[in-house]
């Protein structure tokens, strides 16, 4: 599987204000980049605290690469994924339509009836188990899953299903739980001309932050866009 992470932040990090509300950080330009990298990818994923913050839609803009993709024999949109443990993603959530196939990936506690309220509306549900990394207080642990779903056993759900290539949107607290576990391959952050600032605002990569051992980026390309400029890496081997 090769992840890909996509963000838009502010000069100062942040990937929205400290009220969780959608923020146009970008422009035009980024946005067709965006597409890009979508079109290219199997599936999309976010977080459940995106799906509540921004109701995204997470398909692709650009009539053309839909076309091109179906022409390639793929859907005509990439899959979308929300990383959900219990449930939350409502049942009136965009991302449910029919536009695409929808993967939740929810733990073992989403009770059934929620299940089914759900694939009722549009989901495939994907248990796959809570992480057991976090939740020790004596340790210094650094994942921050805290019972969250385990990104890694979803992300091997999701092969099994055909997909070869994952986007991860976001938000905050996915990214930073995706590298914790060692799953990124690529960052591509855009980074806007503009000062956001606040101590809750989400940043990049929340989570319980690194001490010890930090992921290592190697800068692979850079591109001015709009009034800011994309920053691409890939993660650098051991
Ligand atoms: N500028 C940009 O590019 C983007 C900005 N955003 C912004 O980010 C904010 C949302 O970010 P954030 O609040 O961090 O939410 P996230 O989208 O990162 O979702 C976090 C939630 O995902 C669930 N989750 C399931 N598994 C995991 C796991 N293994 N690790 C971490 N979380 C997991 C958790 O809820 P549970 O335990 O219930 O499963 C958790 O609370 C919004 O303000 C949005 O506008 C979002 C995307 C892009
Ligand atoms: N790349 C990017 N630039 C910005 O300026 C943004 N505000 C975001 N936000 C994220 O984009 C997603 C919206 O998806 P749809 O347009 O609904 O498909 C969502 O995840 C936002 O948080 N991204």
């Amino acid at each position: 599987m090769h992840v890909v992470v996509n963000a838009a932040q502010s000069v100062d990090g942040k990937l929205a204000t400290r009220r969780r509300e959608q923020l146009r950080i970008s422009g035009a330009e980024d946005f067709d980049r965006v597409d890009r990298v979508r079109a290219a990818a199997d599936a999309v994923l976010v977080g459940v605290g995106t799906v509540l913050a921004d109701d995204p839609h997470l398909t692709l803009d650009e009539e053309d690469r839909r076309v091109e993709r179906l022409r390639n024999g793929r859907p005509g949109n990439p899959a979308r994924v929300v990383a959900d443990s219990t449930g939350r993603t409502p049942t009136d959530a965009r991302i449910l339509d029919d536009a695409a196939t929808t993967y939740l990936l929810v733990s073992p506690a989403t009770p059934v009836e929620r299940r089914e309220a759900l694939e009722e509306a549009g989901a495939e549900i994907l248990v796959v188990g809570a992480d057991e990394s976090g939740g020790d207080e004596s340790e210094d642990h650094e994942s921050g899953d805290d019972g969250h779903v385990d990104l890694a056993s979803g992300i091997n759900a999701l092969a099994a299903r055909g997909v070869g290539r994952l986007m991860v949107e976001g938000g905050g607290e996915v990214i930073a739980s995706c590298f914790a576990a060692g799953l990124v391959d690529e960052l591509h952050v855009y980074v806007g001309s503009l000062v956001i600032g606040g101590r809750d605002a989400p940043t990049l990569a929340d989570g319980e932050g690194f001490t010890e051992s930090f992921p290592r980026l190697d800068l692979v390309g850079t591109e001015r866009l709009d009034d800011g400029i994309v920053l691409s890496y890939e993660v650098a081997g051991d």
